[in-house]
């Protein structure tokens, strides 16, 4: 796609979405160009491994971009789209990928503007072309633009357009939803350490095994739960670790999890909005 994107932060998302679309050959690396707050190591690290553009000065951001990704901490945003406050270009998408923050926030920093917001949370496996990015549109997106937008997430993985109220509850659940597989992947591993399980064996075993389980989910067929009653035999190995699992309440604490992760994801928009309604119009 020939077509030039203007990344506003450089963290862990801003470079995993990177990876993607180079990994994908969709995106070439000199569309794309990077600015961050202050960290210039961070930034010649990217040029290296990626040759995409880099830059603070404000004139070449605007001049590049015809989308805009927001890819900074949610207490950050202001700042970060202060310099383009007065200056964007009204039909130049602007992408947030930040938890919490609404497109509603966004809409309203730009009051003289129709900048066309998209709410998108991608997660970490665009890394590997494989991430889940629900989104949701602002009020000024064309159908054009939509179409971007989607061919963007699309070349990371897959997209799922859904109404702006259930973002935070997507941040909650497929924006971490990757760190508690890994945690969860962590402790398999431990465990195979444990039981005598080389630990480069136990990777691959662990990850398979996943990657395996999830495939199955995939095809839509049978529920998760007929599936791992599937492999449960009455007396057998996998009753007599879930009866563990249940004695520890672990379903109850994954959801327990989830909410608290979608709780934090509101908390974090509001707090921001508390520090925003001040400055807002000024
Ligand atoms: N990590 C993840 O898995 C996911 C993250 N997200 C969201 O993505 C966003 C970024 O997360 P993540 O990449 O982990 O965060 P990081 O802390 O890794 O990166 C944040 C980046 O924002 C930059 N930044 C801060 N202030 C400004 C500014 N005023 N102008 C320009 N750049 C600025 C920082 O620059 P500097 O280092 O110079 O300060 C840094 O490059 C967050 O809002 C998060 O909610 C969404 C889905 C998944
Ligand atoms: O932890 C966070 O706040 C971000 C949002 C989704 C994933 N990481």
């Amino acid at each position: 796609m020939n077509f030039n994107l203007t990344i506003i932060g450089a963290g862990s998302m801003a470079e995993a979405l990177i990876a993607g679309w180079l990994k994908s050959n969709s995106i070439s690396p000199e569309n794309i160009m990077v600015t961050n707050r202050s960290n210039d190591h961070r930034l010649d690290e990217l040029t290296r491994a990626y040759q995409v553009k880099v830059t603070r000065n404000q004139e070449s951001l605007l001049e590049h971009g015809q989308l805009f990704i927001l890819a900074c901490k949610p207490k950050d945003w202001k700042n970060a789209l202060l310099p383009f406050k007065q200056t964007m270009k009204p039909n130049t998408p602007l992408i947030s990928v930040m938890a919490g923050i609404t497109v509603k926030d966004l809409e309203e920093y730009f009051p003289h503007l129709n900048v066309p917001v998209i709410r998108a949370i991608p997660n970490t496996s665009a890394v590997v072309n494989a991430s889940m990015t629900p989104y949701a549109l602002g009020a000024w997106v064309t159908q054009t633009q939509k179409n971007i937008v989607e061919k963007v997430f699309t070349f990371v993985g897959e997209i799922a357009e859904v109404p702006e109220s259930q973002m935070d509850a997507m941040t909650a659940l497929t924006g971490t939803g990757p760190a508690y597989i890994y945690y969860l992947m962590e402790s398999m591993e431990m465990a195979a350490e444990k039981i005598g399980i080389d630990k480069t064996l136990a990777r691959h075993l662990v990850s398979q095994t996943l990657l395996g389980a999830s495939l199955r989910v995939q095809t839509k067929e049978l529920s998760p739960s007929t599936l791992y009653h599937q492999i449960m035999s009455p007396g057998g190995t996998t009753e007599a670790g879930f009866n563990i699992l249940r004695e520890h309440e672990v379903q109850e604490t994954m959801i327990h999890c989830i909410e608290k992760a979608y709780g934090r994801s509101k908390e974090l928009g509001d707090s921001c909005r508390e520090i925003l309604t001040d400055d807002v119009h000024k």
